[in-house]
């Protein structure tokens, strides 16, 4: 179901009444002498999804890394306000604080999964948790009702080559789940998936995502998938150019 209006709105125009988890203005980015964020401004609420779109080259990976945290920006100013916590600005911390801020607030879901092939579909999963101290058998417990949720009851001890490439995306997204993540960042989620098994792992995404109250921040060259998020913004050259919001 195609529910996208086109619309089109400001792009500091708040589409949710919730309040804004990330809020970046002016972000820039150069590598050498390629400018790969030119003062990009955009705000993410609690609960909202948002795709990135643009051209290959646009500057839409160094976006999602800066607002995740991946990666420093060179100037311009990402506020991250999560419930519970004082908000943090990013720009300006160093790869210890970056790296600490990943581990409690955000979650990742990439195209190819980046998931561990000698490990189980649970030990996928338990494995953000075992890296923040928590017990193995508290970690896998906390895991399988992520598998379960995904449609993967059954399979918590396969090895991830076991499993569809559908499947293991669905591992990897609940992987990005299980710490509870204020904030999941995905960057071609579907990219190696066809059509009808990138409309199931959307689906995946989104329940446990935006269903669950959490923001998602996702990048894809896909319309079909970008259709599926609250909003759309359109890169070009480093910048937003342009903004849809779904009806
Ligand atoms: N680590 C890097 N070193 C040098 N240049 C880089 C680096 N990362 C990105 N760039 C350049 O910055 C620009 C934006 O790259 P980015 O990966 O953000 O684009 P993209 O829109 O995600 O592209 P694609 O759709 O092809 O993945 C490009 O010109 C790219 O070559």
């Amino acid at each position: 179901m195609d529910h996208r209006a086109g619309a089109t709105r400001l792009l500091s125009m708040d589409t949710h009444d919730s309040p804004a988890v990330l809020v970046a203005t002016g972000v820039a980015k150069t590598y050498d002498s390629t400018i790969a964020l030119d003062g990009a401004s955009l705000s993410v609420a609690a609960g909202e999804s948002l795709a990135i779109m643009g051209a290959s080259g646009s500057g839409k990976t160094t976006l999602l890394h800066c607002l995740a945290a991946v990666i420093a920006p060179d100037s311009g100013s990402i506020r991250m306000s999560v419930p519970g916590a004082q908000p943090i600005e990013l720009v300006g911390l160093d790869e210890e604080a970056r790296s600490q801020l990943r581990r409690t607030h955000c979650g990742f879901v990439f195209q190819e999964g980046l998931l561990l092939p000698e490990l189980s579909a649970v030990e996928n999963v338990a494995l953000p948790l075992m890296l923040t101290g928590h017990p193995r058998s508290d970690a896998e417990r906390a895991a399988a009702p992520w598998l379960h949720a995904l449609g993967l009851a059954g399979m918590e001890d396969r090895r991830i080559g076991q499993l569809s490439g559908g499947q293991a995306q669905r591992v990897a997204i609940a992987r990005a789940q299980v710490t509870g993540a204020p904030v999941v960042f995905a960057d071609e989620p579907t990219g190696a998936l066809d059509s009808a098994t990138s409309s199931d792992v959307m689906d995946a995404l989104l329940y446990a995502t935006s269903g669950q109250g959490r923001s998602l921040v996702l990048v894809t060259h896909d319309a079909a998938v970008a259709a599926r998020c609250d909003r759309t913004l359109h890169m070009r050259d480093g910048r937003i150019v342009h903004e849809e919001t779904a009806r």
